[in-house]
């Protein structure tokens, strides 16, 4: 059983007792359409059973691979982006110290895990190889297609640093291609010069990819436990697979969302009360944005992070347009409590606070705010979560997974395909003279002189 919970108690505002009843008929075709294939995009949900069909051999290959990573590595560079790599960010994120990233490599008993790939900022490339410096290293690039041009520049040029260091066959000991079982150029480069793969399942789509080595390669590296993160998985997996609306959290959640949305909550905010979810928020938003927003419609996802953002965003969100609506990621218990000191004098009015837990008082803030947002007209639902541990995550991936197939069968679209995203690649491909958009550059070019004018 997972020990996640959802709680729809802050709707009653919005959504009258029996609307939630209304949608159980609709919420049915959804989970036969995802769970009969017989929805659009049928051949990408092979997701759906990831944590308890996956392939152990590798498995088994990518914790052997994570030791030796750790034994002869101080950096793991993982070059990905989208869903090769927001899944594996948020994920290190989520389960490591808040200054991971800052730790004083003495300190380290894993390899620190880094990005790259995920921009095409020339900057961050120069500085994270300068951060890198003299550390030994290896590289994880990550692509199902093999072709994304954001991590094919970053693993040429890591490749270079690589064979410059240790020589062309020491850096083919250092490379782990995560790819396409069988297709791509990632796939061919990889065979040809003999790095070890892993496999981005054919039924599973990039921002669902995050249990599959995509995820599970890195985060094993940075000293996480991925058995319990599979373990966490699995249990969802369980959790979630009755349809009737009163047993399963996260078919109520797609219900809900889509009720609101119905009525113009067309934006919803993914919110956290601990800093080192942000990322959490930037891997659901492309798990919702691309699963959703198809043939002119679709929620808005959006995040804020609190209690920083009250002080920034708080006024938008309390007085501004009502199309918002709020899902909180609310941690129950945190790692680490913080009991707030005594002071001589109380020049800053706090003494009524002394004695108390910090977390009872960001609590408080929570409860706070719901409040405060319902009475300004925003509807807020919350995801409890126990722990910021492995297992917990692990379920907190599945349920949103699986609500986002639910959700986008109720909202009448293929939750698995994006075509949206190449208008801008090709676009891009004919600025950049690329061989076969030659047309597309031209034209482009003659727009913009048009537009100067
Ligand atoms: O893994 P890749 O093939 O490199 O793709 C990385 C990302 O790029 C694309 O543009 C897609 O929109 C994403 O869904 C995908 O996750």
């Amino acid at each position: 059983m997972t020990q996640i919970s959802f709680d729809a108690s802050a709707l009653k505002k919005f959504v009258h007792e029996n609307e939630l009843g209304e949608m159980q008929a609709m919420v049915n075709a959804a989970d036969s359409e995802l769970r009969n294939g017989t929805g659009a995009g049928a051949d990408f949900r092979d997701w759906l059973h990831l944590p308890t069909e996956y392939d152990h051999e590798e498995f088994d290959r990518i914790k052997k691979a994570a030791k030796k990573i750790q034994s002869d590595s101080e950096v793991l560079v993982v070059i990905g982006i989208g869903g090769s790599y927001l899944g594996t960010r948020m994920a290190i994120d989520f389960l490591h110290d808040s200054f991971y990233y800052s730790q004083k490599p003495a300190d380290r008993k894993f390899p620190l895990v880094l990005f790259a790939g995920n921009s095409l900022s020339s900057s961050y490339l120069h500085d994270l190889v300068q951060l890198i410096g003299d550390r030994d290293f290896s590289v994880n690039v990550v692509s199902k297609s093999g072709t994304t041009t954001e991590p094919a520049i970053a693993f040429r040029i890591f490749h270079e640093l690589l064979v410059k260091k240790y020589g062309e066959e020491g850096a083919n000991q250092r490379i782990y291609a995560t790819t396409d079982a069988k297709r791509g150029a990632l796939k061919t480069e990889a065979d040809a010069a003999g790095w070890e793969t892993f496999v981005i399942p054919d039924g599973v789509g990039g921002r669902y990819s995050v249990l599959s080595a995509v995820g599970l390669l890195p985060i094993a590296a940075s000293g996480a436990d991925i058995d319990q993160l599979m373990a966490g998985a699995a249990d969802a997996e369980k959790s979630y697979t009755n349809p009737d609306l009163t047993q399963n959290e996260a078919y109520q959640y797609a219900a809900y969302r889509n009720i609101l949305y119905r009525k113009g909550f067309t934006t919803e905010l993914l919110e956290n009360y601990e800093p080192n979810m942000t990322m959490f928020a930037e891997w659901w938003k492309q798990l919702a944005g691309e699963s959703e927003g198809k043939d002119q419609k679709g929620i808005y996802p959006s995040s804020a992070n609190f209690t920083t953002d009250l002080h920034s965003l708080g006024q938008y969100i309390q007085e501004g347009m009502r199309n918002l609506m709020e899902t909180v990621v609310k941690l129950d218990t945190p790692n680490h409590d913080v009991t707030i000191p005594a002071a001589e004098n109380d020049l800053d009015g706090l003494a009524y606070l002394q004695g108390k837990n910090m977390d009872w008082v960001n609590t408080k803030a929570y409860q706070a705010v719901v409040a405060a947002h319902n009475a300004g007209g925003v509807p807020v639902m919350t995801v409890h979560i126990p722990r910021e541990d492995e297992y917990t995550l692990g379920s907190l991936i599945y349920f949103f997974e699986v609500a986002m197939g639910i959700s986008g069968y109720l909202n009448g679209i293929n939750p698995f395909n994006q075509p949206g995203v190449e208008a801008y690649k090709t676009n891009m491909f004919g600025l950049l003279g690329k061989p076969g958009f030659e047309a597309v550059g031209d034209q482009l070019r003659a727009q913009m002189k048009e537009n100067e004018k």
